[in-house]
């Protein structure tokens, strides 16, 4: 053993230096301050003097914890008791509230249709509604009391943790005097200094080699338990090639049976080779009524014939589309179910039931509907008068065409290059990011070689592909995701190393994980002074990001785009998430994906850039992108060359449509131009149906009748003026009963609610709800089309108690907010004896002297009041409209600033529809 400094002694004893040093100079030791140096001797003597009594204090301490922890655990399970018979209350409570609230609707839905007014409803009686408010005022009080407790309890166990800590601390000290081994004792207790620590020190490349065969691993024992789970499901398809794949040389004929009977993994596959075989049948049918027409040469009967054409390739597309889509081939081969489009008119409707129109009509009017041939009819009409008719119909929801299954089997797919797209806050360096890799995948020769932007881009390591999306940001990403296009298959979140994680990068976390992609993350900028990787990592940990060397999942690469470091390394790491991921798709079959980006060229006409999922597309393909279709003219690659095909993960712009796509729109190649124009018009026309009944998403008038529908999740996203309202919530929720509504909060922020909010609640079919803060005005616009419920509240309490209220279908009438307009503050003027008056321009509406105001600061609405005057230059006016100036005073408010923007509003209450 060697000498020691006594502080030195000290910390391993866990005691304090002076407290040592007097009980050193009691032992006649010669030491002078914490400094001083023990010689080994006297270090063993200290070590034999103070081993019982500090053991003795260890013991101390454990009996005091061990009473503490009685109490504690007692106290626990009483208050657990008392929350159970809580919560089972409640439960009761909300039980009897839904059951009263079903009971009335059915109650009043019976009488109003006795008194003939089927669509009539009416208001929930209010002696429920307010014995509903009364019981949440209970639940809050209570919830109130619970979180107390709950904060106690946390203090406490904070509390014997520490001593815990202590005692487990002195117990090492003294266990390892005794034993006199000191190589024991000088890690007394493991500092949990970082929040995940890793378990082995294995390289990071090892460790991932090990998660991709873990991943290997887990996918196969997931298909061998699907085979083994699903035996009566069809076979692998027999030489199958796909929709896409050979098409002659086969007799076809269909085989039910086989079907019945087999055990395969995939049944879309059989319905393919039945739909082929079906289509063969069908087409050899008609060209054989089209040579016997020709030869025939009955010239009154073309006319029919046309229309038998017609009725045939109608048969032909349904059958093959609804196989398409996965729906069970049975309906389809049963010729008498016919599928009618939702939204049909009178007309259509005829027409697929091979009827005239009047007898429609005449069969609606006796239902008490009527209606002429060019309007629409419910899905509940369709399917009274076909069965009036004594028909079989099956109403085709839009959503239907975009569920298309692909007949893929295992041996059509092959691997396909990844698909990425860069996201992260303002400034961290998305753009160099991006730039940065681009140069690195262009060969030395090619310098410059990039002369076209395309919308996406591609990059050659070591000959393996990674496409780029080229749109940085969440926007699009989730702009895409809302409509249905999930393109990205892995995320680079850029995070600056000087800076930090910024509300956007939390922004993209969620928006990734909303979309479950994989996060790689780049921590750049490591080239400047200030840079903190480490803390990057420490504070992504927070927001369940954690690196793969601290036993999490994400991979981080250190960067600096700027100076071109760490670009390689963060290409190979893209690399090997993809390989973790196993991408695969079948290039052999009709080219399908999304439209990443389109323009009206003035040359060339309508250009689409095209991301390809599936199939291989190559120019003379009649394709259908969105509502627009054409022939394939030419293919152009990201580097401007024309191409002769493009694959599986290949971006590639295309030149021959009709009119310009959408990005996130569905492309698909068809075999025959005509039914390629043929979807683009039906999807034009459903289109124009869509924007007359908008889908509407969850609001919190209809989550009563979604949860009786068999909804059990309540999506939010919640936005606020501060971080406290945004925990506050998430604290009630977590204290609500959740056992019929799961409520996730998807994604919150401090700030005003923006487009990208209403994006992400859109595409996740959530409502926004808003502590003290505003939409602005393109969230608003942007809401209102995509018919994204926002409420906005002051205090919390409110958003519970409604929440509650939804959940049993007794929201009280809604008492809204009416914008009337709003007011620029482009200067501030003192008014002697009045005070500030704001010089405003109406931007928006008009403003009337009895509105209420709000005046708003960055989104976050900091005074609400009344006008205390409002005058164009001297007169006092009633309301100012729009593109006018005037002097606005706000009663009791001083503050106001340049910049700020002054919202007029009325409050009004609106009968709630439901
Ligand atoms: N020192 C240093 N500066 C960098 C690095 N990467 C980017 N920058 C600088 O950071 C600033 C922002 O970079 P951008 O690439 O435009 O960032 P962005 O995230 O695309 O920004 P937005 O498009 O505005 O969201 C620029 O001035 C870059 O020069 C880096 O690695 N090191």
């Amino acid at each position: 053993m060697a000498s020691m400094r006594v502080h030195e002694l000290a910390k391993e004893f866990g005691m304090d230096s002076k407290e040592l040093l007097s009980r050193i100079q009691d032992l006649k030791i010669p030491a002078k301050s914490h400094a001083s140096v023990l010689s080994e001797d006297n270090v063993e003597a200290i070590k034999k003097a103070i081993a019982p009594e500090l053991g003795e204090k260890a013991e101390n301490i454990d009996a005091e914890v061990a009473k503490i922890a009685k109490a504690e655990k007692e106290a626990a399970a009483k208050k657990k008791a008392d929350e159970e018979r809580e919560r089972r209350e409640a439960v009761e409570r909300e039980r009897a509230l839904r059951d009263a609230e079903r009971a009335r609707r059915a109650g009043s839905s019976a009488s109003s249709q006795k008194a003939g007014k089927p669509t009539e409803r009416k208001k929930p009686a209010p002696a429920p509604v307010s014995s509903g408010l009364s019981s949440l005022a209970r639940q809050i009080e209570e919830q109130k009391a619970a979180e107390e407790a709950r904060r106690a309890k946390q203090a406490a166990d904070a509390r014997a943790a520490k001593l815990a800590a202590e005692v487990a601390k002195r117990k090492a000290v003294a266990e390892n005097l005794a034993r006199g081994s000191k190589k024991a004792a000088s890690k007394p207790a493991p500092a949990a200094k970082r929040p995940a620590p890793a378990p082995k020190a294995t390289s990071s490349f090892d460790s991932l080699l090990s998660q991709i065969e873990a991943e290997k691993a887990r996918i196969s024992a997931e298909k061998a338990n699907k085979q083994a789970t699903a035996p009566t499901r069809a076979p692998k398809k027999q030489g199958g090639k796909g929709q896409g794949g050979k098409r002659g040389g086969h007799h076809f004929e269909p085989d039910v049976p086989e079907l019945a009977n087999a055990a395969g993994e995939d049944r879309y596959a059989q319905m393919a080779v039945q739909a082929e075989k079906l289509q063969r049948d069908k087409v050899l049918a008609e060209a054989r009524a089209a040579v016997a027409a020709a030869s025939s040469n009955e010239g009154e009967g073309r006319r029919k014939k046309r229309k038998e054409k017609r009725e045939a390739a109608q048969r032909e597309r349904l059958a093959m589309e609804a196989i398409e889509k996965g729906i069970d081939p049975d309906l389809v081969l049963d010729d008498s179910v016919v599928e009618v489009m939702q939204g049909s008119t009178v007309g259509e409707f005829a027409e697929l039931l091979g009827v005239p129109s009047n007898d429609v009509i005449k069969r609606l009017f006796m239902l008490g509907q009527v209606l002429t041939v060019t309007q629409t009819m419910t899905d509940e009409l369709i399917e009274l008068i076909a069965d009036d008719m004594g028909r079989k119909v099956r109403v085709v929801s839009p959503e239907e065409e975009y569920a298309v299954v692909y007949n893929d089997t295992e041996d059509d797919l092959k691997p396909r290059p990844p698909v990425v797209t860069v996201m992260g806050h303002v400034d961290h360096g998305k753009t160099s990011t991006l730039d940065a890799i681009r140069h690195t995948g262009v060969a030395a020769g090619e310098a410059g070689g990039i002369t076209q932007h395309i919308g996406a881009s591609v990059v050659n390591i070591d000959g393996r592909q990674i496409t780029f999306i080229d749109t940085p940001g969440h926007e699009a990403f989730t702009a895409m995701r809302a409509r249905g296009a999930q393109v990205t298959d892995v995320i680079v979140l850029v995070v600056a190393a000087d800076d930090g994680v910024m509300p956007q990068t939390i922004e993209a976390i969620n928006h990734a994980k909303a979309a479950n992609v994989p996060i790689v993350v780049a921590v750049n900028k490591i080239d400047k002074p200030g840079a903190t990787p480490d803390r990057v990592r420490q504070e992504l940990v927070e927001y369940g990001v954690i690196p793969e060397e601290w036993g999490g999942t994400n991979m981080f690469v250190d960067v600096s785009a700027k100076q071109r470091i760490g670009i390689d390394d963060l290409l190979e790491t893209i690399l090997l998430q993809a390989d973790v991921l196993e991408l695969k798709a079948n290039p052999d079959a009709l080219a399908s994906g999304f439209v990443i980006e389109a323009n009206l060229d003035k040359g060339r006409g309508p250009v689409a850039t095209v991301l390809v999922q599936r199939g291989t597309l190559k120019p003379g393909d009649a394709v259908v992108a969105g509502t627009s279709y054409g022939r394939v003219r030419a293919l152009v690659d990201p580097r401007g060359n024309h191409a002769t095909e493009a694959r599986p993960s290949d971006p590639v712009e295309i030149l021959g449509l009709s009119s310009v796509p959408t990005a996130g729109d569905e492309f698909r190649v068809f075999e025959d131009e005509r039914d390629a124009r043929k979807l683009a018009e039906e999807r034009a026309l459903r289109e124009r149906l869509k924007a007359q009944e908008a889908k509407t998403h969850m609001s919190l008038d209809d989550l009563f009748s979604r949860i009786e529908e068999g909804t059990t999740e309540l999506n939010l996203v919640v936005k606020a003026d501060v971080q406290g309202s945004i925990e506050a919530l998430r604290d009630a929720f977590d204290k609500m009963d959740q056992s019929e509504v799961k409520i996730n909060i998807i994604h919150s922020a401090v700030g005003g609610v923006t487009e990208t909010d209403v994006t992400l609640a859109a595409a996740s079919d959530a409502i926004i709800i808003g502590f003290n803060v505003r939409p602005t005005a393109g969230a608003r616009k942007a809401a209102e089309h995509e018919k994204v419920d926002i409420r906005l509240y002051r205090v919390i309490y409110q958003a519970i108690e409604d929440i509650n209220a939804a959940r049993v279908g007794m929201l009280a009438p809604e008492i809204v907010e009416r914008d009337t307009g709003i007011a620029e503050v482009r200067d501030v003027f003192r008014v002697p004896k009045v005070g500030n008056i704001a010089g405003c321009y109406i931007t928006e509406g008009e403003i009337s002297r009895d509105d209420k105001v709000r005046v708003v600061r960055d989104s976050t609405v900091i005074f609400e009041g009344k006008i205390s005057s409002l005058r164009r230059f001297k007169d006092d006016v009633k309301t100012v409209k729009q593109s006018y100036e005037c002097g606005i005073g706000v009663e009791g408010y001083q503050d106001i600033k340049v910049g700020d923007v002054i919202e007029g509003f009325r409050i009004e209450e609106v009968e709630r529809t439901e």
